[in-house]
């Protein structure tokens, strides 16, 4: 019950905001899929009551749609990663191609104007938005002039904010502060048009720094690695990590938070939206090369999507779709194919496993769960 009040008060918030048509679909989804006539108390303590380990396979077979010929292009998921810079084009390009390689239609990078060339050299298959400005290329305006690339940046992504099912923010995104303003404010964007999004890298490192961007946005997601998380509970909590109260500090961060939904990546995964706290421990690879956290923030957005759109499509009508909670439904499909594909690429390529060669396995290892036919 408290799930729903909660969801109710941050829904009142949203609804402040003079909402679009398209904004008030998405708010009465929301409501009508986490309060509505479906609301199913006995499910939802059930789902609530205690930390336990996810069915990460069951879900995954939940979630992922049927290739339906009826279905067009968009409609299994268009999904935006924000980031990529001068030092960082692997990230926000492992982010976007493996959420394309689960499934999603469409995936685009909004990044620097230096990423970009480098970014759309990997591959053809992404859309590269070279917009965001570093501190350096700008370092000669003046205030006033530094204010109109900052509009024109916010501008060029809100042309395409409604279309996206989830943003990605952070990956390789880098630290410069005028980058990491824009981005606050792109955040504020996606809150305006109730759209989802994943908080990453150095997404977090703003979030950590500026708790309000993200506090009681229901649809929002922070995938902390062990620093990342480190410095949210430092700055949150007042605290040190206590791995004795691993799930006990979770659920106070993310309730803390104003029940954002929170992965915590580790040996096992730990999953908590304050309320509910869930564990994904399925045996992965003891390889720890860089960039499987991209893998897992882009599939997040993917799954997620489809978790939502599950619920309002035809399906719920029928009362078959789960009550839990869609953020947590997509951390859980998220961390336990990303498991899957590191084992099966562990086996094939043993210690020069690479994160390429982990994302080449999300296919193989999705159509072992959930065939596409
Ligand atoms: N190819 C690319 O473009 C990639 C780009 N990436 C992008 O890089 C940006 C920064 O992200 P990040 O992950 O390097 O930052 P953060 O977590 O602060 O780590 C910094 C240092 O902390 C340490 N450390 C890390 N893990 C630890 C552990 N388990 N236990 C203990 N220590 C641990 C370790 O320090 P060391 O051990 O070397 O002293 C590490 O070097 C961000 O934008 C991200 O998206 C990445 O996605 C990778 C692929
Ligand atoms: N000790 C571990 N044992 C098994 N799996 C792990 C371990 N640590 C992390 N993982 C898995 O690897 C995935 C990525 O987590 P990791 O902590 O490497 O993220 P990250 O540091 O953000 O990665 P990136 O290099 O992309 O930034 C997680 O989903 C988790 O399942
Ligand atoms: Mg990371």
């Amino acid at each position: 019950m408290l799930v729903k009040h909660s969801v109710i008060s941050n829904i009142g918030r949203l609804s402040s905001l003079s909402p679009s048509s398209s904004v008030l679909r998405r708010q009465q989804f929301l409501v009508r899929t986490l309060c509505g006539s479906r609301f199913n108390p006995l499910k939802l303590i059930r789902a609530m009551s205690s930390t336990s380990e996810a069915d990460a396979e069951s879900i995954l077979r939940t979630i992922t749609p049927s290739l339906d010929p009826k279905r067009h292009k968009g409609q299994a998921g268009k999904i935006a990663v924000i980031g990529g810079c001068r030092e960082y084009t692997g990230a926000p390009y492992f982010a976007a191609i493996s959420a394309l390689k689960i499934g999603a239609d469409l995936s685009h990078v909004f990044c620097t104007k230096d990423a970009a060339p480098v970014i759309k050299s990997y591959s053809p298959e992404l859309i590269v938005h070279p917009v965001l400005e570093e501190s350096y290329s700008i370092s000669e305006f003046s205030e006033e002039d530094k204010r109109k690339v900052q509009d024109k940046v916010i501008g060029e992504v809100d042309k395409w904010m409604e279309r996206f099912d989830c943003l990605v923010i952070g990956p390789g995104l880098g630290r410069d502060p005028f980058l990491l303003e824009c981005v606050s404010k792109i955040m504020l964007l996606a809150k305006k048009s109730i759209v989802p999004f994943v908080v990453d890298g150095d997404g977090l490192f703003l979030v950590t720094n500026s708790v309000d961007l993200v506090k009681s946005y229901p649809l929002a997601v922070l995938t902390p690695n062990v620093n990342e998380y480190k410095r949210l509970v430092q700055k949150v909590l007042n605290c040190e990590v206590d791995e004795q109260k691993a799930e006990d500090q979770l659920r106070s961060l993310a309730k803390q938070i104003g029940g954002v939904t929170i992965l915590r990546k580790g040996k096992s995964d730990l999953i908590s939206n304050g309320e509910t706290v869930k564990s994904v421990s399925i045996y992965g690879s003891p390889r720890r090369c860089g960039g499987q956290g991209d893998i897992l923030s882009g599939s997040v957005a993917v799954f997620l999507s489809w978790a939502q759109q599950l619920k309002s499509g035809p399906e719920s009508q029928k009362n078959s779709s789960p009550s839990e909670n869609p953020a947590i439904l997509g951390c859980i499909a998220a961390s336990g194919l990303l498991r899957k594909a590191a084992a099966l690429a562990f086996a094939k390529h043993k210690r020069s496993t690479l994160t390429s060669d982990i994302i080449e396995c999300l296919g193989e290892s999705l159509e072992d769960i959930s065939p596409a036919s």
